[in-house]
């Protein structure tokens, strides 16, 4: 379970059957598809989630930059976000594992959504842990846990973010191992965790790959995704991975500055894979914003779903062994990136998606003759915080509102 030297199983004695139970099953029913595991979850994937997604050649942004722009359309996954694909293949894992509880991390909120709706439609009683300050500031995404029939259970330790989200529910997992789950997040945690999410978010790249060759002749010269945790970002790259002409492009949240404040802890951004330092969080070592005495900063981005302190560690080794290109945009171009693409385009996509399309605008001509962008996920659950932010900005192409 390493990615070079960073991955790995960093967790408490007591936490080692939990994770070798799940190992087990992550070999038998998804490497191995026993009991037909990976047929069901694809045919879920499509029956429920609306796959295929399609790869939409963008007019507008192609004009504009003078070169084929294509968007993968994970904001029409159900649920607007590529967060489903995960959040079904793990509720699913664990229906065939014998569990009969799931538990989840969220800090947007957006995984704890997908984990909800994966849950009822699978009759699977969920928990999903939330920080305290996140539950104050992603009501509608509380609402739509609820409404699933999913519990939220409020975090208080520490911060009250994802971060605490996380560790809590690990906690949980620990205590409960016989009856229950824990549906992680993204492509983060003790192995197999890391592995399995990309295996399950790969239909991404699995699905553009054959669309790219068959809309272009060819594959694209570059692949651009936002990378939070990175599970949007290793699904769009794992199939392209081996194919050494295709330019991959992880572009993180630099916030309102790259500078740290070491004393108070705190980095005003979340680009772990550009400015971030090894160490070991939630159970894997990878690159982490983290201060001299190894404790982790608080992050900060526009967008809460990029607001992470660590990053998967398949991630950060793809970076460090040169095939991956870490970049990063700040808030500002985010948010005007997210205004662009709604007004070019008619998509309006997650302040996280924004961030990809920001580092396209800036940087098109680096990026070869077809590009294809990840659209993680799509704008509704932003409209508030946008209207907010831009009114305190200067984005110059921004309507009145
Ligand atoms: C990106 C996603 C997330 C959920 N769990 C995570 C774990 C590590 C890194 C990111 C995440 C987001 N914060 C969410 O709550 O949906």
């Amino acid at each position: 379970g390493k990615f070079g030297d960073y991955g790995g199983q960093y967790v408490p004695e007591a936490l080692m059957p939990a994770i070798e139970e799940l190992n087990d099953a992550y070999e038998r029913y998804v490497l191995g598809n026993e009991d037909g595991f990976m047929d069901e979850f694809r045919r879920r994937l499509r029956d429920f989630g609306g796959r295929p997604t399609p790869t939409q050649h963008a007019e507008r942004l192609s004009e504009r930059y003078g070169r084929e722009v294509y968007l993968k359309r994970e904001d029409l996954l159900h649920g607007g976000a590529h967060k489903l694909n995960n959040a079904l293949g793990q509720v699913l894992l664990a229906k065939y594992m014998g569990k009969e509880r799931i538990v989840a991390e969220t800090g947007a909120g957006q995984h704890g959504t997908a984990t909800a709706m994966a849950a009822a439609h699978l009759d699977m009683p969920c928990e999903v842990y939330m920080g305290e300050r996140d539950i104050n500031r992603q009501r509608p995404n509380v609402f739509r846990m609820r409404l699933n029939g999913s519990e939220v259970n409020p975090v208080t330790v520490g911060r009250g973010t994802l971060k605490e989200a996380i560790s809590e529910t690990m906690r949980d997992w620990a205590t409960n191992v016989e009856d229950t789950h824990y549906v992680i997040g993204s492509v983060v945690g003790p192995h197999p965790f890391p592995a399995m999410v990309r295996d399950f978010q790969s239909v991404i790249s699995e699905e553009a790959r054959a669309q790219m060759r068959e809309k272009t002749d060819g594959l694209p010269d570059s692949v651009l995704a936002c990378a939070g945790g990175g599970s949007n970002t290793m699904g769009a790259f794992a199939e392209f991975v081996d194919d050494d002409g295709v330019g991959l492009y992880a572009v993180e949240a630099g916030g309102s500055s790259l500078d740290v404040d070491e004393e108070a802890g705190v980095a005003p951004n979340s680009a772990s894979l550009s400015t971030g330092s090894e160490g070991v969080l939630h159970g894997a070592r990878t690159k982490l914003l983290q201060d001299r005495d190894g404790q982790i900063m608080e992050s900060h981005s526009v967008s809460s779903g990029l607001d992470y302190a660590g990053v998967g560690p398949e991630l950060a080794h793809l970076v460090d062994e040169g095939r991956v290109t870490a970049v990063n945009v700040d808030d500002d171009a985010a948010l005007t990136a997210f205004h662009r693409l709604s007004q070019l385009e008619g998509v309006i996509p997650a302040l996280e998606t924004a961030h990809a399309f920001a580092y396209l605008e800036e940087n098109h001509d680096e990026l070869g003759e077809t590009v294809l962008v990840n659209v993680s996920g799509r704008g509704d659950k932003d409209l508030e915080s946008v209207i907010e932010e831009t009114s305190k900005r200067d984005i110059d192409i921004a309507p009145d509102m």
